[in-house]
């Protein structure tokens, strides 16, 4: 039997790093353990239950709602409502923040979660594997008062805690405290985390670009440079073209292989299509953490001061000398460092 350490020791014995240690980032992480083991067993049996497909409705981003994005973001609701540490929950699955009433102390509560319950929902219905991803921040808002917009309109680099599940061929929660990126796979058997990757750091190089190229025609002309770059038989490339099409599970592989995940502005998506808050932010954290870098193709996507809960931003995400070898390209166009 292995002794890797679990999920909740580690938690626990790894509390001391957290500056405001009062248990209740503790007990926060660990109800995102409990709604992913939860949202991971019905994940499994995606094709067994009535799971798949579209739910008929839109979000705010005009995306139709799969069934599987809808059920993640009540689970991942529930479990931290019900665990009585937020103040506020943002999420891909609703319109407005949720400012959490009626449980006693619910406003002495210090902090707000933000989240994409599931990520990758195109390819749920086609077994290939999917996500959450999630953003915590300290309030800026007094203590004891409503929770407001400006709690969540925070810029990255004053996130406390980000991470993300992915639910592939095994299940794994990463996450960072700013302490480092920690891997923890699921042993379905057991329903238990365990620690199997420590200190996730990305190789400084790689050889692997994860961007979907159905829209080269419409990309800013430094994208083109850069894939062209990729693509040219020198040195140690050509790099080896690799998208899944969920960001979870191509940042992952990215992450221990070492590769960069590319999602840019475009004529036909002129901000780019992920969203700041609770896709690009954490995983710039995550990305920053374990020796990575992640832009906008200019900026540092950490220090980028939001303005709106759902809005967009390129992102340029990997192996430090594969991001700074992208913007080397996009700095020959500054005419599109404003988007
Ligand atoms: O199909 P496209 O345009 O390449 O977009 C794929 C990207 O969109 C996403 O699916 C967006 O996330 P959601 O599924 O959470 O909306 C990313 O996971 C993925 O990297
Ligand atoms: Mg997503
Ligand atoms: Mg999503």
């Amino acid at each position: 039997m292995h002794n890797h350490e679990t999920l909740g020791e580690y938690i626990i014995n790894n509390q001391k790093d957290f500056p405001y240690s009062s248990g209740e980032l503790s007990r926060l992480l660990s109800s995102i353990k409990l709604a992913a083991k939860i949202v991971n067993h019905e994940v499994n049996k995606a094709g067994l239950v009535d799971i798949v497909g579209a739910v008929g409705n839109t979000n705010i981003q005009g995306e139709n709602q799969q069934k599987l994005d809808v059920y993640a973001n009540e689970i991942f609701m529930r479990t931290l409502v019900n665990r009585e540490i937020v103040c506020g929950i943002a999420s891909e699955e609703e319109d407005e923040m949720v400012i959490i009433e009626g449980k006693d102390r619910a406003h002495d509560n210090k902090y707000v979660v933000l989240i994409d319950p599931l990520d990758g929902s195109s390819n749920i219905d086609v077994n290939v594997s999917v996500g959450t991803i999630f953003s915590v921040y300290r309030r800026v808002s007094p203590i004891g008062t409503p929770v407001t917009l400006d709690d969540f309109l925070q810029p990255g680099n004053l996130q406390v805690a980000a991470g993300y599940v992915v639910y592939g061929t095994s299940t794994m929660l990463v996450y960072t405290t700013g302490h480092g990126v920690q891997g923890f796979t699921l042993n379905p058997a057991l329903g238990t985390f365990y620690l199997s990757h420590p200190n996730m750091r990305y190789p400084e190089n790689g050889n692997i670009y994860s961007i979907n190229e159905g829209y080269y025609v419409h990309f800013p002309q430094g994208v083109k440079d850069f894939i062209k770059y990729c693509q040219e038989e020198k040195e140690d490339r050509p790099y080896s073209a690799r998208y899944i099409g969920s960001l979870v599970s191509d940042f992952h592989r990215n992450m221990i292989k070492g590769g960069i995940y590319i999602y840019p502005t475009s004529s036909k998506a002129p901000q780019g299509k992920l969203r700041l808050l609770y896709e690009c932010n954490p995983m710039a954290f995550l990305a920053e953490q374990a020796g990575g870098e992640a832009i906008d193709g200019y900026r540092r996507i950490m220090e980028i001061k939001p303005t709106e809960l759902h809005q967009r931003a390129p992102i340029f995400v990997g192996s430090k000398n594969m991001v700074r070898k992208a913007k080397e390209f996009m700095d020959k166009y500054p005419e599109n460092a404003d988007y």
